[in-house]
């Protein structure tokens, strides 16, 4: 608080040589002296110059209407209080405009001399040190007097003002007191802080009738099947629609623009008003499920997120599959090679792509490469390319190979343990000289290129068995990516099925006895066998709830075998390469067409009956 008087000769010699005892001054004052000298606040200032009329005005006051009305009873008071003391009583929007002024007729006729008047902006930049402006910046009670303005206008006042804010230390407005420097008065500040206080506890209550009104009026809104949330008019959180709710637990101590980093977007904005007041008290905003996950990757310390990373996917809870998030987060942004290991679906593809948007190549292409479904035969043309009569049966103007197509990007070589070892150091050669020649060709491409590998099988096994060489899996090991099987990461599970009732608009609550078998499933398929029984769930259900006896009748062949856990069933289960799909593929199909006659169906694939049979075996048909 501040409260002293400076002669004209101090003043005067700081606006004419910038000299000053600091010491002698209010800390606030001296400050806002130099920086009005800074701005370079013209000291011989006769007026206010700013002056807000007619319609603007008219908005400004519009704006402030909570205050104004919360305001005024308080200034009204205080009016009648300080009858007789020569005062004005002005209380002052948080831009500095003058929103009331109120109070003795002669001062207000003296006040108008210097176009201190309601609509004027009474900023320090606009008038230089006083009262109100100087509030606006410390946030802390003040009085000026006389020559502690720093412009000669205000000279002949003494002005005490005290900030208005909410709970959160957000300015609202300010409180002054003015007088003619003759009739200053040391006890106005504490009239005006108290008053201030005042107004301020009524904001709050205010604030606590405006929540539950806000409350109130969403009750029918949260019910509804598309994401909603109802904010106050700073945009934090009231009230959520369930499925937000279920999506974001920690909504409540949220804003709206923590939800983009969540993967929301604002689709529509309409304000809410009061059915008291009229006023404006928040914002029912419709929201969108992005599917772009900001995953914040936190230090030790766990203060500041050190790294983050978009993940177009469920990310779940699971501590196995953050440490991944951490993984992805930590590489992506280098030219390391990756190598992503665990089983089939469990996501490497999805991971191996969130590395290339979240990396230097983004603007690149990415190309996905299935080294278990080209034949042995065409690799390398598939991989390098070839040029015009490279070979017979090539194709006229020749084929870009896949290094090619993904230069300047990203190249992900799943199944990359099913590539044959002469394919194995043509591709040890290109990795090491970053450049690919086309079959047939003797031009070499330079490639700048991130290369991502992935199998579902131990790599480092292979390198012992000797079919896998060791040089190459070290060219591709540099940062090895683990992600966890479903069996190990089962508390993802209901994160992942509301994931996908989401994506698929399935508004549905999934009753909790499926949800617990679910969980209790050990999903040798992984994520994507989850989502394909989902699917058929979905689908037999209408759309509806899910009854739990269709989900017997539907998993009886699955979770006869879960709940004995047969060892040998997990065996049998063991996911098939793309190789061996296919072949169980062709094997269908052949009996399909042949009506189950196994040898015709045999002699349509061209194979021994034994061999058919073996298959029909192996792929438990
Ligand atoms: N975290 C996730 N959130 C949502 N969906 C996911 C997630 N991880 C994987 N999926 C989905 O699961 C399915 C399988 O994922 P993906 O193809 O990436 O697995 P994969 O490990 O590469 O399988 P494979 O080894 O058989 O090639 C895809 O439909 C993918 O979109």
């Amino acid at each position: 608080m501040t409260f002293g008087t400076v002669s004209q000769r101090v003043w005067k010699r700081f606006v004419q040589e910038g000299v000053l005892d600091a010491s002698r001054l209010n800390k606030h004052i001296s400050e806002s002296w130099y920086r009005c000298k800074k701005e370079g606040v013209n000291p011989r200032l006769g007026e206010g110059k700013q002056v807000l009329t007619g319609e603007p005005f008219n908005r400004r006051k519009k704006e402030n209407a909570l205050l104004l009305d919360i305001a005024m009873p308080y200034v009204e008071k205080m009016l009648k209080y300080i009858k007789g003391s020569h005062s004005i009583v002005l209380l002052i929007d948080p831009q500095g405009y003058v929103l009331i002024m109120k109070g003795d007729k002669e001062v207000l006729r003296l006040a108008r001399t210097i176009n201190f008047v309601e609509g004027v902006k009474w900023t320090e930049e606009e008038v230089g040190t006083n009262a109100i402006g100087t509030t606006l910046i410390v946030k802390e009670p003040i009085t000026v007097v006389g020559s502690e303005h720093y412009c000669l206008a205000s000279h002949k006042w003494t002005c005490s003002a005290a900030p208005i804010c909410d709970d959160e230390g957000i300015l609202l407005g300010v409180l002054n007191v003015s007088s003619p420097v003759q009739y200053h008065h040391p006890h106005t500040l504490g009239a005006v802080v108290s008053t201030a206080y005042a107004i301020e506890q009524e904001w709050r209550i205010r604030q606590q009738n405006e929540h539950l009104e806000l409350i109130k009026q969403s009750s029918d809104l949260v019910q509804t099947n598309i994401p909603v949330v109802i904010c106050n008019n700073k945009k934090q959180i009231v009230c959520a629609s369930q499925n937000v709710q279920n999506e974001v637990p920690e909504w409540s101590k949220m804003k709206v623009t923590d939800l983009k980093e969540l993967g929301y977007t604002e689709q529509s904005c309409t304000p809410l008003y009061s059915r008291h007041h009229g006023g404006q008290i928040g914002f029912c905003i419709h929201l969108t499920y992005t599917n772009q996950k900001k995953v914040l990757i936190y230090t030790k310390a766990k203060k500041q997120p050190s790294v983050s990373v978009f993940f177009p996917g469920e990310t779940g809870t699971s501590e196995s599959f953050q440490r991944t998030l951490r993984e992805i987060a930590q590489v992506a942004p280098t030219e390391a090679n990756v190598h992503i290991y665990g089983e089939s679906g469990t996501g490497k593809e999805l991971i191996a792509r969130v590395i290339h948007q979240n990396s230097a190549y983004k603007d690149g292409p990415f190309v996905a490469v299935n080294c278990g479904a080209i034949p042995r035969e065409l690799m390398e043309s598939e991989l390098f390319g070839y040029v015009e009569g490279a070979f017979t049966g090539a194709r006229r103007q020749g084929h870009q190979g896949k290094f090619e197509q993904a230069n300047h990007g990203t190249i992900f070589l799943d199944e990359i343990g099913e590539i044959p070892p002469a394919m194995q150091v043509a591709l040890l050669r290109v990795l090491q000289e970053r450049e690919v020649t086309p079959v047939g060709s003797k031009k070499a491409i330079p490639l700048n290129i991130r290369v991502i590998t992935a199998t579902h099988r131990d790599l480092r096994q292979m390198v012992q068995e000797g079919t896998f060489r060791e040089d190459l899996f070290y060219r591709l090991y540099v940062f090895p990516i683990y992600v966890p099987a479903l069996r190990e990461r089962k508390e993802d599970i209901p994160y992942l099925i509301r994931y996908y009732c989401r994506k698929n608009h399935w508004q549905v609550k999934i009753p909790d006895v499926i949800m617990e078998k679910m969980i209790d499933y050990d999903w040798p398929g992984n994520i994507r066998e989850l989502f394909n029984v989902l699917e058929q769930l979905r689908i037999l259900s209408n759309g509806n709830t899910p009854d739990p006896s269709l989900v017997e009748h539907l998993f009886v062949h699955r979770m006869d075998k879960i709940v004995s856990r047969d060892p040998s069933y997990v065996k049998q289960e063991k996911p098939l390469t793309y190789r061996e799909e296919l072949q169980r593929r062709e094997i269908i199909e052949a009996l399909e067409k042949t009506g189950g006659n196994v040898s015709l169906a045999a002699k349509l694939l061209n194979i021994p009956r034994s061999t058919f049979y073996r298959r029909l075996k192996k792929y438990q048909l």
